[in-house]
């Protein structure tokens, strides 16, 4: 058996999305996202998936130029080789990144992004080449099946008037009527039995009356409110009165460690982000001070599936559960968050996920939630297949973009409806 990697390719696309709508606006029509393929001696050729933004590109070319010639098997290795590449000073803007609202970003923060991609290509062609699942390679499964919740989005019927973009069949849901409406869907199409809804959207008031419309529909049902922390202490404070007890967890009611602190000193809702708690060194005062009961975590931004483990580790020791955060995403990192999911002990909570929002996809074979579960491959890798001819499709949507949509930017989507709109000044209430 030869692991020595003889080639990666890089490959951005555009993948349609619908009008999703957040704090800092709404989904444009096509997001970019980049697939990694690293092909071995042997001609294994292992799947990755990270985000694709220039910024993200611009580091993944001078990492992929480094691999040939290193062996799949050298996942540490990976961090070495991010390392070496140096980071544009101007694409680390020290602003809340949009692609994630995932808290200020910055080099390190963009470089494990980058990695993440080429660590689960590389375990998904060392599973591959060793016949093993990627859960294996993790340290093995402790479930056959990983839960997820609906995430539930206040939502446009269509892109705004005039943008092109590919048609859904959600309908919109701006009331608590439609968000109902989304979540029946979920259940009846996926099987979900908890939900979240994405917040900041409208005042506070709606989405409380949302979340209750929720729990009447759903009794019992966990349900979870995630405003990007668009909300003041006093107002998150308000909000966990108000939903406390039909509530799982809120998620990032308010912006930063300290405020996030403050609100979990005085009341009993538990807080779950993955805002403030994006990154190790972010570890230390929000645990310290108590500022969340649940880290959300990503293995795109955390730097990949091992660090996931690494994360869920710490939580472990503190106290604090761990469950997932999701972006849009296709079915290779569905599969790279189930496998690790599958290996993390204590996940009380269902992971969250964009993969139902995602019409299109990358793989021969989507994967299907059964029951709001996904089953937790034993064949070898990851056990996915690309499908290079939608890769080459969505390929060329990206290189015929003029740049409208090669980096993800949900402010500028809303101007396309509202030409005054601006990112929303925190709190926004
Ligand atoms: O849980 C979260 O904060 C997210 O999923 C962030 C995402 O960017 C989501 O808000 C989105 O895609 O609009
Ligand atoms: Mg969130």
């Amino acid at each position: 058996m030869n692991l020595t990697v003889t080639d990666v390719r890089l490959t951005p696309i555009l993948v349609a999305d619908p009008p999703l709508l957040n704090t800092q606006g709404v989904h444009q029509p096509y997001t970019p996202r980049l697939i990694v393929e690293v092909v071995t001696a042997d001609g294994i050729t292992g799947v990755g998936e990270t985000y694709g933004d220039t910024k993200y590109l611009e580091l993944a070319r001078p990492i992929a130029a480094r691999l040939p010639g290193r062996p799949v098997s050298d996942l540490n290795g990976l961090f070495t080789v991010a390392d070496e590449v140096a980071v544009d000073a101007s694409r680390v803007s020290g602003r809340v990144d949009v692609g994630g609202l995932r808290g200020v970003q910055t080099a390190d923060k963009l470089r494990l992004s980058v990695v993440s991609g080429f660590e689960v290509a590389c375990l998904d062609a060392l599973g591959q080449s060793l016949g093993l699942p990627v859960h294996a390679l993790l340290g093995g499964k402790v479930r056959d099946t990983v839960e997820y919740s609906a995430y539930l989005f206040y939502k446009w019927a269509r892109h705004p008037e005039g943008v092109p973009g590919e048609p859904d069949d959600w309908g919109a849901a701006l009331d608590p009527a439609g968000v109902v409406e989304q979540a029946r869907r979920f259940t009846e199409r996926y099987g979900f039995t908890s939900y979240k809804l994405k917040g900041g959207v409208f005042p506070p008031q709606e989405e409380i009356a949302a979340v209750r419309a929720l729990a009447e529909a759903f009794p019992g049902r966990p349900l979870r409110l995630d405003p990007n922390g668009a909300w003041s202490v006093e107002t998150s404070l308000k909000v966990a009165a108000e939903l406390g007890d039909v509530l799982e967890y809120l998620e990032d009611p308010a912006l930063g460690t300290p405020a996030m602190a403050e609100v979990a000193a005085r009341t009993g809702v538990p807080l779950a982000t993955n805002m403030c708690v994006t990154t190790f060194a972010e570890i230390e005062e929000a645990f310290t001070r108590g500022a969340v009961q649940v880290v959300l975590s990503d293995h795109h931004y955390w730097g990949g599936l091992r660090n996931t483990q690494h994360l869920a580790a710490v939580c472990r020791t503190f106290g604090v559960g761990v469950s997932m955060h999701s972006n849009t995403h296709l079915g290779i990192s569905l599969a790279a968050m189930t496998h690790v999911a599958s290996t993390v002990p204590g996940l009380h909570h269902a992971c969250d996920s964009h993969y139902p929002w995602q019409s299109e996809d990358v793989l021969t074979e989507r994967i299907a939630f059964h029951g709001g579960k996904v089953a937790v491959s034993d064949a070898p890798g990851l056990g996915v297949r690309l499908d290079s001819d939608r890769l080459a499709a969505l390929h060329r949507r990206w290189l015929e973009d003029d740049g409208t949509y090669r980096d993800r930017d949900d402010t500028a989507a809303m101007r396309a409806a509202d030409p005054a709109w601006t990112a929303p000044a925190v709190p926004r209430w």
